[in-house]
């Protein structure tokens, strides 16, 4: 399969790793010449539980129009900017081309929907977890379930075979939505807590930080429900606290954000909440005072 990722970040080097290690002609985009330089010189190393590195090959390059049309276009910017990219790089989104979001965020299906329509949509979540080093190399902190879905059952059952034999341990549904909801709400109440106090993962289930990561994990679940979709609370409160053993090596992507000096994704995260809940006359007060105290934080 010709692949592009759109993204050549922690998880983009991650999916693009794994993809290329399996023979397919894989193509990473990145917006900085220089990095793309690197990557299609030096390829990706992937960092793992101390054992030596993979190394792959790959093909890097800052235009879309070099990769020709993809079969698969995997979408693993942050959230805010999945409009833009897909525009950026629509020369590698053929008439057939399949678009697939791992992303974090609770409105990429809309994009993809938006931008490609419901035959060639595709949308999920993983909870694999990686850290970029530096360009090129990755530490992979974490291996977690990725599902995804879409309208094209065919499709589906291809994208998951492609990633299976990947070595991804992966799942698709025919409606991603819920899926999308429950680790969209474990993040909204989990990564602005532990960015605002600087925890490390395993502090998750401390009664202190539990207190606000429920009130925010409530307020998603009301909300969630606005939209015709129960998600299940005290199910999602067992998955953090499997989440502060299994990820303790990790920096929520939302706190790497704030390292780096980059504007997060709460707009996509609590900040879509908060749009939602206006919407349907619901209150969320936590989730609006962690979007205010991360927008704060941003601007330092
Ligand atoms: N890291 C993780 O463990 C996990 C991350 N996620 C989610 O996956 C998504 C990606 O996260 P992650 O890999 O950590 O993010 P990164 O910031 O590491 O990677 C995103 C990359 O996309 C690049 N980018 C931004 N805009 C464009 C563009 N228009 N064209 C090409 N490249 C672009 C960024 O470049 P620049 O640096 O110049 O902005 C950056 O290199 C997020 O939604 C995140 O929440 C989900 C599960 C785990
Ligand atoms: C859940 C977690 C921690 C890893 O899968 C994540 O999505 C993130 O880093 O933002």
């Amino acid at each position: 399969m010709k692949i592009a990722v759109i993204g050549a970040g922690a998880l983009g080097c991650l999916f693009g790793g794994y993809l290329a290690a399996a023979n397919h002609d894989v193509w990473l985009l990145h917006r900085r010449e220089q990095t793309a330089n690197i990557l299609s010189t030096a390829g990706i190393s992937i960092h793992q539980n101390g054992n030596s590195p993979l190394t792959v090959g790959i093909n890097a390059t800052t235009t879309a129009s070099d990769v020709g049309t993809a079969d698969l276009v995997l979408v693993l910017v942050r959230a805010h900017q999945t409009q833009t990219a897909l525009t950026e790089h629509a020369a590698c989104i053929g008439p057939e081309t399949w678009v697939l979001s791992l992303q974090n965020g609770l409105r990429n299906y809309d994009y993809l929907l938006d931008q490609v329509g419901r035959d060639r949509a595709f949308c999920g979540v993983t909870y694999e977890a990686a850290i970029v080093e530096e360009p090129g190399t990755i530490t992979q902190t974490s291996t977690g379930l990725t599902t995804f879905g879409g309208g094209n059952a065919g499709a589906c059952a291809t994208i998951e075979e492609t990633l299976a034999e990947a070595g991804f341990n992966v799942e698709s549904v025919t409606n991603p939505r819920s899926v999308i909801w429950e680790k969209g709400s474990l993040v909204v109440a989990t990564a602005p807590v532990l960015t605002l106090t600087g925890c490390p993962v395993t502090q998750l289930t401390t009664d202190s930080l539990d207190r606000i990561v429920t009130q925010l994990l409530r307020e998603a679940a009301c909300v969630a429900s606005s939209q015709g979709i129960d998600i299940d609370v005290t199910t999602i409160q067992q998955t953090i606290t499997s989440m502060a053993d299994s990820h303790a090596d990790h920096r929520v992507s939302m706190a790497q954000d704030i390292e780096h000096g980059r504007r997060t994704e709460i707009d996509e995260l609590n900040g879509a909440i908060i749009d939602m809940a206006e919407t349907a006359d619901i209150a969320v007060p936590a989730n609006t005072h962690v979007t205010a105290l991360i927008k704060g934080v941003e601007q330092c």
